[in-house]
């Protein structure tokens, strides 16, 4: 047992190194248990320090994380580079204990990967100690380690954040800053900043409100935009708006780190969101700011509040329907018909929320173009989908309907006709529409049982197609295998988090798509900051799109091949960021980046746009450094 009240006894070496700390003005060094001026109250003399902000914060010897104190933190301008939770030590020692032995009951995420938590820590302190290593290592292994620093691994992550919260990444405005968020941001050390992506914790993946500890989602998708897209790891900053939790549990765990409060809701919670948007494009002008997890009662808001004025996304919203709808035309592929056939295909979409919407909206607006877009190309469009949310099928009877769900309620005396009524069950729906689609955002794991893939398999396609796109992989709506064992060897299959794929026998193979939004937000923002266009057009989303249904080639689709491989994100996102740069210069929104101003950038061919793009991506190579006094 160690005695906390006994001499410490340092080796000779640190003695040497700690004389160097001295304190300013007293000629002894607090640090130092020998020193003779240590008789009395060590512990309570104030250190001088030289560093602030963030050099605190990588500093062993002053860092204390979470315990600073609110005046310390305005002190040190450390005011927004720690959750918002004043931890006193005990809490320190008790959270890093919790952790210490979660190791020892190996948590399992999902069916493949007992280590999962293990590696991500690995990783993790590597980002920590040297990024370029941690890129070059990223990069290079993309597909075995996006499954850790992103989903499925990631959900993991922040429900265990508390726990595995060590040095901080990123920045924390919460609600308790109003007021403050303007000067703030400039604790922030980079004076240059691309790419934010911001959440605020209300629904991570399928996990639900998770509070602060959502952070962990904002870092993962940043890990993405540096690896796929090139944004240089200098410029890319996480963000946590900590306005409280609904989450009980959460609020009465004493190690959780957030706001001790429930949400802010209504005007109030506007209010702090629309400070933290002033402040960053205040300070980075040409920053753009993706919307990561918000539940969806925002996410829309927000959205509609802020697209036209700043540059910014919702991922959810935007970037899922962009990815989905790719996925939804290499179905239409993989039937051996023309993407032109979509607009025929009958669609089941379980899931209504952010998501869901966004998709359903995609959708309905390509069948409508490819129909004359006109309105009635548009009604006939909205007749092909059938939406099932948490009650059930949902019609014009439906009361309390949400805004955005409207357009997609069916008519009454329409559905009727075909044997189905407002509420009905999603196996119902399947067994009555016999549909060529059936697609889960539903965040409920197994939602694709056996009596509703059985159902499936009355369905009037050759080749039904099943997207299980929920998130993290114990919330996907059914496995690969299920599917594949109950509704036939035939079908194209995506999930959102990776499955491996499936064998079928004979030496067939049953693909695994992972259909997920990572194979768009990385071009999209690349393709945003390179045209220089103030705001992400629906034209740009839908080239995107469009560039990533097109990438796959008719050999591969045929073999239910509808995404393309991981290993080739680099690629892909090149490739949509070129097609997002076109659009915006087609609809006169670039206004060019760096020395290329929009004059030179209409100049180029495609060919010259997709060079322009490489040449503009972060590579991890170490820089010489050359020391020079400020
Ligand atoms: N693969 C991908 O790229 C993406 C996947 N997602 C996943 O989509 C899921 C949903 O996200 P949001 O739409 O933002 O969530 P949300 O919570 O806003 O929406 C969930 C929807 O599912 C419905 N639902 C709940 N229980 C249901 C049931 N038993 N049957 C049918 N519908 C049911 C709810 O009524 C609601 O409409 C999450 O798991 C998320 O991880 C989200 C974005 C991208
Ligand atoms: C992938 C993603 O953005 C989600 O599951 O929310
Ligand atoms: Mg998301």
């Amino acid at each position: 047992m160690s005695n906390f009240n006994s001499p410490i006894r340092l080796s000779s070496s640190v003695v040497k190194h700690l004389k160097r700390y001295r304190v300013r003005g007293t000629g002894t060094n607090p640090l130092l248990p020998h020193s003779r001026s240590f008789t009395t109250t060590e512990g309570h003399r104030p250190i001088i320090v030289h560093k602030r902000s963030l050099d605190i914060l990588h500093d062993p010897w002053f860092n204390k994380g979470t315990s600073f104190s609110f005046t310390e933190r305005d002190r040190l301008d450390l005011r927004g580079l720690l959750p918002p939770n004043v931890m006193s030590t005990e809490h320190q020692i008790e959270r890093f204990m919790v952790d210490l032995k979660r190791l020892e009951e190996q948590v399992r995420d999902g069916p493949f990967d007992p280590n999962a938590l293990a590696k991500w820590r690995i990783l993790n302190r590597l980002h920590d100690r040297n990024e370029t290593m941690y890129y070059k290592v990223l990069i290079a292994n993309i597909e075995e380690y996006a499954p850790i620093v992103y989903t499925p691994t990631v959900g993991l992550v922040c429900q265990n954040y508390s726990g595995l919260f060590r040095r901080p990444r990123g920045m924390y405005f919460s609600a308790e800053d109003r007021g403050e968020m303007m000067s703030m941001v400039y604790n922030w050390p980079a004076d240059q900043v691309d790419m934010i992506v911001v959440t605020d914790g209300s629904r991570i993946l399928g996990l639900g409100d998770l509070g602060v500890q959502g952070i962990g989602i904002a870092i993962g998708k940043l890990d993405l935009y540096v690896a796929a897209a090139g944004i240089n790891p200098q410029r890319v900053l996480p963000v946590m708006i900590d306005v409280g939790t609904n989450n009980e549990k959460l609020l009465k765990d004493p190690l959780y780190l957030g706001l001790d409060r429930h949400r802010l809701d209504g005007d109030e919670y506007v209010a702090v969101v629309d400070e933290f948007m002033e402040a960053v494009f205040t300070r980075w002008p040409n920053v753009i700011v993706q919307f990561e997890d918000f539940q969806s009662k925002w996410a829309f808001k927000l959205l509609q509040r802020y697209r036209s004025t700043y540059r910014m996304f919702n991922d959810d919203v935007q970037g899922t329907a962009g990815v989905a709808l790719a996925g939804l035309l290499g179905a239409v592929r993989a039937q051996g018909r023309s993407m032109i056939d979509f607009p025929k295909q009958k669609i089941v979409v379980a899931g209504a929320g952010s998501a869901g919407i966004g998709v359903l909206n995609a959708a309905r607006k390509t069948m409508a173009r490819m129909l004359g877009n006109n309105e009635d190309a548009f009604h006939s469009a909205g007749r092909q989908f059938w939406v099932v949310d948490a009650k059930g099928l949902i019609t014009e009877e439906r009361e309390d309907i949400d805004p955005d769900a409207r357009p997609f309620a069916r008519k009454v005396k329409e559905i009727n006709r075909q044997g189905l009524r407002e509420g009905a069950s999603l196996v119902e729906v399947v067994n009555q529409v016999k549909p060529d689609v059936l697609l889960g955002l539903s965040a409920v794991g197994g939602l694709f049982s056996k009596e509703v893939l059985e159902a499936l398999r009355s369905s009037t396609s050759t080749r039904p197609a099943i997207f299980a796109m929920s998130n993290p992989t114990t919330n996907a709506e059914c496995t690969p295998e299920e599917a594949f064992s109950i509704v036939g060897d035939n079908i194209v299959f995506a999930s959102g988090s990776p499955f491996k794929d499936v064998n079928l026998g004979n030496g067939h193979i049953g693909h695994c798509n992972q259909g997920n939004n990572m194979y768009l937000f990385p071009g999209i923002g690349l393709g945003t900051l390179l045209s220089g266009s103030r705001i992400v057009s629906d034209g740009m989303l839908q080239a995107a799109a469009e560039c990533l249904a097109a990438y796959m080639s008719d050999e591969d689709v045929l073999k239910g091949i509808i995404y393309p491989s991981i290993s080739s994100i680099r690629d892909i996102t090149k490739e949509v960021a070129a097609a997002v740069i076109k659009e915006a210069i087609e609809e006169d929104l670039a206004e060019g980046y760096r020395e290329l101003d929009a004059r030179e950038l209409r100049k180029l061919s495609q060919e010259e746009i997709k060079e322009f793009v490489l040449n503009n991506m972060w590579s991890p190579e170490y820089p010489t450094l050359v020391y020079r006094d400020e």
